[in-house]
């Protein structure tokens, strides 16, 4: 079970975009959040997948509270506070692509640079054949970088690396919300079947009702998520 209980969040203390907001996702289950632009769902995803200290609430991963956040360290760059069971229980896709991926990266080593940082390095040749092919990522594309791929390439790959550890739980915040139809149908069928395969829990993040209702099991909206 995930369940965000709670939430409080956002980057003025003073003034939190998310509000005692809460939230359960079943394992297994997939739930989508609507909600229109600005309202804090990407806060609350980035809570949910430990990526963003929360205020006040709780995330609490399969009935252990989460214990820590990843965080900015002086002079460190960015420093993960969760023990590594808990923050590798996620995979993350973000909106833009481009934002998420290193330039300087292949493919190949975006795709397995979580195994290289929890030291299973050996697995990558394999184990990114496989996910290329799980994403419809063209093997002679896997040598280039991100500047020689198109968004719809480069997010399979950022798909690619939110499975490569085998998350029970994927967080997608607008993982489409900038690809054509037929990119949006291949990545939303890569996410079904690893799930169908793994089991996980999916929380998808969008404003797109018509997508998000046809994909999830449930949809909740961002209005109904605050207790009265
Ligand atoms: N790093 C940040 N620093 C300060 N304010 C931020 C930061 N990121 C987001 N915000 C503000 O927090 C609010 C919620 O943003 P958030 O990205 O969570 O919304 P959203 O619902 O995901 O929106 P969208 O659908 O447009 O992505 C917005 O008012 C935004 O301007």
């Amino acid at each position: 079970m995930l369940e965000l209980r709670s939430l409080t969040a956002g980057y003025d203390r003073r003034d939190p975009v998310v509000r005692d907001v809460s939230l359960t996702v079943a394992p297994g289950e997939s739930v989508g959040l609507l909600g229109p632009s600005g309202c804090g769902k990407s806060t609350l995803a980035r809570v949910a997948a430990l990526l963003h200290r929360p205020d006040r609430g709780r995330v609490v991963i399969d009935g252990e509270p989460a214990h820590g956040w990843r965080h900015r360290a002086p002079a460190h760059g960015w420093r993960h506070r969760a023990p590594r069971a808990q923050r590798t229980a996620f995979g993350v896709v973000f909106q833009q692509p481009r934002l998420s991926a290193d330039p300087r990266l292949t493919l190949t080593q975006l795709i397995s640079e979580p195994l290289r940082a929890t030291g299973r390095a050996a697995e990558a040749a394999e184990t990114v054949r496989e996910l290329a092919r799980t994403v419809g990522l063209g093997e002679d594309l896997l040598g280039r970088r991100p500047h020689e791929v198109s968004d719809g390439q480069l997010q399979r790959a950022c798909l690619a690396r939110a499975l490569v550890l085998r998350p029970r739980w994927l967080i997608c915040d607008e993982m489409t919300a900038m690809l054509d139809a037929s990119t949006t149908a291949a990545l939303v069928t890569a996410v079904e079947n690893y799930r169908a395969d793994s089991g996980a829990g999916l929380l998808a993040v969008g404003h797109d009702k018509v997508l998000l209702e046809r994909w999830c099991d449930r949809t909740v909206h961002w209005g109904e998520l605050t207790r009265v």
